[in-house]
């Protein structure tokens, strides 16, 4: 069935990766004439007409957006932060657990992942579940972004005036938005502490999180916290666990590997000496953690239209 796509947005950086990676793919894409594209009553109207918005917008024009929605038939995936802690929206991270792929399927409202939060949650959900990691655990998560993720005004302005820093860390009030997400969907009791940095490059993310065996269960090890992780994700298309390095041969991670895809790497790195273990996450801030979840999402809510116009 061809269904009828709206993207809220196409003019951004989340909207045009989207846009391309949509290109080949069988789905009606409506956008708006530039003119329009900020019309409330064009935008109002685009939203009313189509099966599926995609909404790649900033949090309060994605607010703005839902609430124009009268049409119950309108399904909706919203890529930005506005909804990713709220009630009756679905959180379309496929990966959470078995169930989720379905729940996302069926979902009227679907809230794309954060990209940091979709490297934080896959590694600390898994450990979370299996009782490995204490919820209350005090943790500390860093990461590395490419400055794309700053959107396309911030990226064109660091382009036009000689390039990025070469990092910025920021964050430092520690009230950033994506840590309520992280500890809603991490399966944690006390909020990270979350400190993010831009890169120089575009486009990448690398994310890591240090974890004292000590203040871990008592059945806790570093193969253990790999094998956890490795069975969580052995059937998973995207993410993949990297194979345990050998002490004193852990390979260093570029945050740029999986640009343009839809792929995410998991590492653990550990000294056992100390007992100190690092888990690490390697993904596209744009693919993974914007638009490649909203296609994987998409999907998975064009199957369930398809399967029920069948029957
Ligand atoms: N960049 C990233 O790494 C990631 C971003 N996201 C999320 O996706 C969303 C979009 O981000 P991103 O693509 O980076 O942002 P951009 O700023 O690149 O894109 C947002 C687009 O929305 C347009 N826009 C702004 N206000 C309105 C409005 N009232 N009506 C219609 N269009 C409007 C902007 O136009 P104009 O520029 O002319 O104002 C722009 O084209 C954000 O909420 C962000 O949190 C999610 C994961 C990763
Ligand atoms: C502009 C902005 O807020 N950028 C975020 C990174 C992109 C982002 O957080 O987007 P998602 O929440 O949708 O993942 C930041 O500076 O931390």
């Amino acid at each position: 069935m061809d269904l009828q796509l709206f993207i809220d947005g196409d003019q951004g950086t989340t909207g045009l990766d989207l846009r391309n990676r949509l290109r080949d793919r069988a789905f009606q894409l409506r956008t708006l004439p530039a003119e329009l594209r900020k019309d409330p009553a064009a935008r109002r109207a685009a939203l009313n007409d189509c099966d599926i918005a995609i909404l790649c917008l900033p949090d309060a024009a994605a607010r703005e957006a839902v609430a124009w929605i009268e049409n119950p038939a309108v399904r909706v995936i919203d890529a930005s932060s506005a909804h990713r802690t709220s009630p009756g929206w679905i959180y379309g991270l496929p990966e959470l657990d078995a169930g989720q792929p379905q729940r996302i399927a069926q979902a009227q409202r679907v809230t794309n992942p954060g990209c940091y939060p979709t490297a934080a949650v896959a590694l600390l959900r898994p450990l979370t579940d299996a009782g490995l990691l204490p919820p209350d655990y005090p943790l500390a998560i860093h990461a590395v972004s490419g400055y794309s993720g700053k959107g396309r005004a911030g990226a064109e302005e660091i382009e036009a005036t000689g390039g990025a820093p070469s990092l910025q860390v920021y964050g430092l009030d520690l009230q950033h938005k994506h840590v309520p997400e992280i500890q809603a969907y991490a399966g944690l009791t006390a909020p990270p502490i979350f400190v993010p940095a831009y890169g120089s490059y575009r486009q990448g993310i690398v994310l890591t999180i240090a974890l004292h065996l000590r203040l871990l269960a008592a059945d806790a090890s570093p193969a253990r916290i790999h094998e956890c992780l490795s069975e969580r994700y052995r059937a998973s298309e995207d993410v993949h666990v990297l194979p345990l390095a050998a002490e004193g041969a852990a390979p260093g991670l570029d945050p740029q590997i999986h640009n343009g895809t839809n792929a995410m790497s998991l590492s653990v790195a550990a000294n056992a000496r100390t007992g100190q273990v690092l888990l690490c996450a390697v993904l596209d801030n744009l693919g993974k953690g914007a638009a490649g979840a909203a296609v994987q999402n998409l999907e998975l809510m064009a199957g369930a239209e398809a399967t029920a116009s069948q029957t």
